[in-house]
């Protein structure tokens, strides 16, 4: 049977990246780049005040200069009239380009201002002098200059990212465009959830669970539901093979009577690149792919199962088809976590845990195994927040070791 660390090269290995769409930049948040964003000017474009008060030439300080008289005011917004006379000040507001003839901005705090009766003409006193010349004033190129690369392909774009397009006017913006799955329940036992079940039925929970956990990832999703008859698999099958870039199917795949979908995929031509895995829950996955390049993610029915799969395997593959660098294992891949109690596993099988993450006083992640009842248990996931690799080769845990943890939350 096939090992974990073997399963995920396997799905890795039939990662493609997604074709690129041209976006408004407002329609591109979450979304991952897919060109290189330059600086159009510098940042800041022009010296930049950055206090409100008044500017002045530095040097009229030196000449033992302390009241200036205002000759102007000046607002973010306005362009600059030059400062001739060196002598004088020019009222001035954060966000102002700083006029020519002046090098430094006092700020209000630090003036006393007088208004000559007759004249109407206002003065300012410097109280506190300013250290040096360009104090409060945010100089033009200090944090980037003109055509510096800021956002490189791949960039995730986030909050930040889209201050920074949108301050270098990248109003359309290449991006991977969402990938496209269809997520597919089977079972006769299953009722929708608007249904009341009969004592022997249940409701399909997984399919809005994998929906959700889907979509988190920035995919668009359809769901769907098939009974255990092999003429409406291969009659629905098809279809969506050809229209997503995702299958994922749960339920039968194991080893019973109604359990169709292995072979049904095969007859489909869909090429089987792995069927078990050895670990628990999950062993049963099935996984392949169409020869028109959709992947098949058949996960097993029990919820616990479905859901450790999806985070496992089909959750990487998710963000790695849309993100055309190595980024994404970033994102994807599990943090080390330190187990907070000896735990004993036996089956030579890699086991996921279930855990609650919290952090310890000094800092280091702690790993809390939570009282599951199996992976029918799908209640047992809502008190947890992770699920730690632990590796088949070894039986027993102890309190204290480091491993792998998927954070789901
Ligand atoms: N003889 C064997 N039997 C089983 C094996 C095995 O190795 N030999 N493996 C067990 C394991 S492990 C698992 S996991 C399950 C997986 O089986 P299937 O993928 O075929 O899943 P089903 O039998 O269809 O369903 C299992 C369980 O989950 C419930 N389920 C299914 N779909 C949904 C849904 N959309 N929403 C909510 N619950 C769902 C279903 O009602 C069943 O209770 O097989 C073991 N058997
Ligand atoms: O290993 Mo199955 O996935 O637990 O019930």
């Amino acid at each position: 049977m096939l090992s974990v660390e073997e399963a995920t090269r396997r799905v890795a290995a039939t990662i493609q990246s997604l074709p690129v769409e041209f976006l408004a930049l407002p329609l591109a948040a979450g979304r991952i780049l897919r060109e290189d964003l330059h600086a159009d000017r510098d940042f800041p474009p022009f010296n930049r005040v950055a206090m409100d008060g008044i500017a002045i030439r530095f040097e009229a300080l030196a000449t033992g200069l302390s009241e200036f008289p205002i000759e102007r005011i000046q607002f973010a917004g306005q362009a600059p009239i030059p400062q001739l006379n060196p002598q004088a000040a020019t009222e001035i507001m954060t966000g102002a380009m700083l006029p020519e003839g002046t090098d430094t901005v006092i700020r209000y705090e630090d003036l006393m201002f007088r208004t000559e009766e007759t004249t109407g003409q206002r003065f300012a006193t410097v109280q506190v002098p300013p250290p040096h010349a360009g104090h409060n004033v945010h100089p033009r190129a200090a944090d980037r200059r003109q055509g510096d690369l800021l956002l490189p392909a791949g960039t995730h774009l986030g909050a930040a990212e889209m201050a920074v397009a949108a301050t270098i006017g990248a109003s359309t913006v290449a991006v991977t465009r969402r990938p496209r799955v269809a997520v597919v329940s089977t079972g006769d036992e299953l009722v929708s959830i608007a249904e009341r079940p009969l004592p022997h039925q249940i409701r399909r929970s997984n399919a809005l669970m994998l929906q959700a956990a889907a979509e988190q990832t920035g995919a668009i999703t359809q769901a769907f539901h098939f009974n255990d008859d092999v003429a409406i698999l291969q009659q629905n099958l098809p279809v969506l093979l050809t229209e997503y870039d995702a299958v994922i199917l749960s339920g039968g795949v194991s080893k019973g009577k109604a359990d169709f979908l292995p072979e049904v995929l095969r007859e489909l031509g869909v090429e089987q690149i792995f069927h078990e895995v050895q670990q628990r829950p999950g062993k049963p996955f099935w996984f392949g792919q169409s020869p028109g390049g959709a992947v098949v993610f058949a996960l097993p029915g029990n919820p616990v199962s479905t859901f450790v799969n999806f985070y496992r395997y089909a959750r990487p593959w998710l963000l790695g088809v849309q993100q055309p660098t190595a980024a994404y294992l970033a994102e994807a891949g599990p943090v080390p976590a330190v187990l907070a109690v000896d735990v004993s596993f036996r089956p030579k099988l890699t086991h996921f845990l279930l855990v609650r993450l919290e952090y310890a006083r000094n800092g280091q992640l702690l790993a809390h195994p939570e009282r599951a009842g199996g992976s029918g248990d799908l209640a047992s996931l809502l008190a947890s927040n992770a699920f730690l690799e632990l590796p088949p080769e070894q039986e027993l845990f102890a309190a204290g070791a480091v491993l792998p943890a998927w954070r789901f939350r």
